[in-house]
């Protein structure tokens, strides 16, 4: 037994985002490519072979934000700006979740994911064992944590939720054989208090914890903090020490020229959301501005609630329109520059080495068909991942040098049953949350 794996027969997207005709070899023991190349098939003896003819193999998509489990609350409450959103509908809504209910949404939102061709995400959220024990099932990557929020609480309870975060961030980084890793994951800036958001980063920074939040979504968000403490919120988080270089926000819609620089100085990474931030009419993120001045820019689709799927394909077409009519030109975020965030900066935003298809990275591998109507004719295969592939072209889905799914069939979790588990406890959450 070698232990490779072939993927046959396709283009393949290199790292510098031109397509090739090319092989792919990933080696199940490592997790990683082994080789890429027009030959590399006649050189490898391999125990199993993807045929991806007529396909395009690329690097597997990475969602950089969300709250998977909150697939169970997709549709449950739309068409509300952020705060009153959260606070009269999904923070009550997910005071009724139980640790089932998370393992089951998170299931589903990964079924989902594997089906789109997403091989990695970042996620904050609650009963984070839960999540873990779903991405260890189901064979893709996550870095996950729990999202501290302080607000509302007693000093106990705030400070309890403070050391839950470190506590989840300890225990579950390297779970799942290496796949999964761990941030300190303080909600937003508005929701921790400033002497437990220190205490928590001062923990996090001394255990080379990475810290993934909230930050500048909505114009209610930042008012606020310049009100009280007459600078602005980013200014406020490096203060704070939540901008280092392993460090990523969501969002960051509503971000001046300045924050923008102290971004690109410190290295912190940020997570567009484009379909929630129209969803939820926060705002319109700079995101041209943010890769010129060198920003680490990742896509995530935030949870499921705010979207309504975890399509990233959809994501990174969002973001190439979003970000045209954000600065006024429709040369802003083009097809390339939103593909490789949502392949390569997600990646480096969440701190995992995928993202691109080169000896030595991780084997995550999503491979597209490009047989359909609507991926007719084929002049450039960019421009078709950008603005007209779908997740359900997606063929095969491969992480860690596995197979996950293999002609559109799931092979790690039984697809059927978590739709129908998921189905299930959806109703019976909201009942009791009614
Ligand atoms: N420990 C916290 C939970 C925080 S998890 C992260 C939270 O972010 C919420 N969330 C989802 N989307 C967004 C968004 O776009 N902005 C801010 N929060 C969001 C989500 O519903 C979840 O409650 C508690 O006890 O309430
Ligand atoms: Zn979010």
């Amino acid at each position: 037994m070698t232990n490779l794996l072939l993927v046959a027969g396709g283009r393949t997207l290199r790292p510098d985002l031109t397509v090739e005709r090319a092989d792919v070899v990933a080696d199940r023991g490592t997790g990683r490519i082994e080789a890429v190349g027009p030959d590399v098939a006649e050189e490898y003896e391999v125990d199993e072979t993807l045929d991806a003819e007529g396909c395009l193999v690329m690097p597997g998509l990475v969602n950089a934000h969300t709250h998977v489990a909150m697939t169970l609350l997709r549709g449950y409450a739309d068409d509300k700006p952020l705060d009153p959103w959260l606070r009269e509908d999904i923070w009550p809504a997910e005071a009724a979740l139980e640790p089932g209910d998370v393992r089951a949404g998170a299931k589903l939102g990964i079924v989902e994911m594997i089906r789109s061709g997403t091989t990695a995400f970042a996620d904050m959220y609650f009963d984070v064992d839960e999540v873990v024990a779903a991405v260890e099932e189901a064979g893709v990557r996550a870095r996950v944590g729990h999202g501290v929020v302080t607000v509302a609480k007693d000093d106990e309870d705030a400070a309890a939720d403070v050391e839950e975060s470190l506590r989840v961030a300890r225990e579950f980084d390297g779970a799942a054989e290496g796949r999964v890793s761990t941030a300190f994951m303080p909600h937003s800036l508005t929701t921790v208090g400033e002497e437990l958001l220190r205490e928590g980063v001062e923990t996090a920074r001394e255990e080379d914890i990475p810290v993934h939040f909230h930050a500048n979504e909505t114009t209610a968000e930042v008012e606020p903090i310049v009100a009280e403490r007459g600078e602005r919120p980013l200014s406020y988080a490096d203060d704070v020490g939540m901008l280092a270089e392993s460090d990523f926000l969501a969002h960051g819609v509503h971000t001046d020229d300045e924050e923008i620089a102290l971004l690109a100085e410190r290295g912190a990474a940020v997570v567009h959301c484009p379909a929630s931030n129209m969803k939820l009419a926060s705002g319109i993120a700079p995101v041209q501005q943010m890769l010129d001045a060198g920003v680490t820019v990742g896509i995530g689709t935030d949870g499921a609630a705010s979207n309504n799927d975890l399509d990233m394909f959809d994501e990174l077409r969002d973001a190439a329109m979003l970000g045209k009519l954000g600065a006024d030109d429709a040369a802003a975020v083009p097809a390339a520059a939103a593909v490789k965030a949502a392949t390569a900066g997600s990646a480096e935003a969440i701190g995992i080495d995928a993202g691109r298809i080169e000896p030595g990275a991780l084997a995550d591998l999503a491979v597209v068909e490009f047989d359909a109507p609507h991926l007719a004719p084929r002049h450039d295969d960019v421009s078709h991942l950008a603005y007209a592939v779908r997740g359900s072209d997606v063929r095969h889905t491969v992480c860690d040098g596995r197979v996950l799914m293999r002609d559109r069939e799931i092979l790690t979790l039984d697809e059927e049953s978590v739709v129908a588990e998921a189905r299930e406890r959806a109703a019976s959450l909201v009942e009791r949350a009614e």
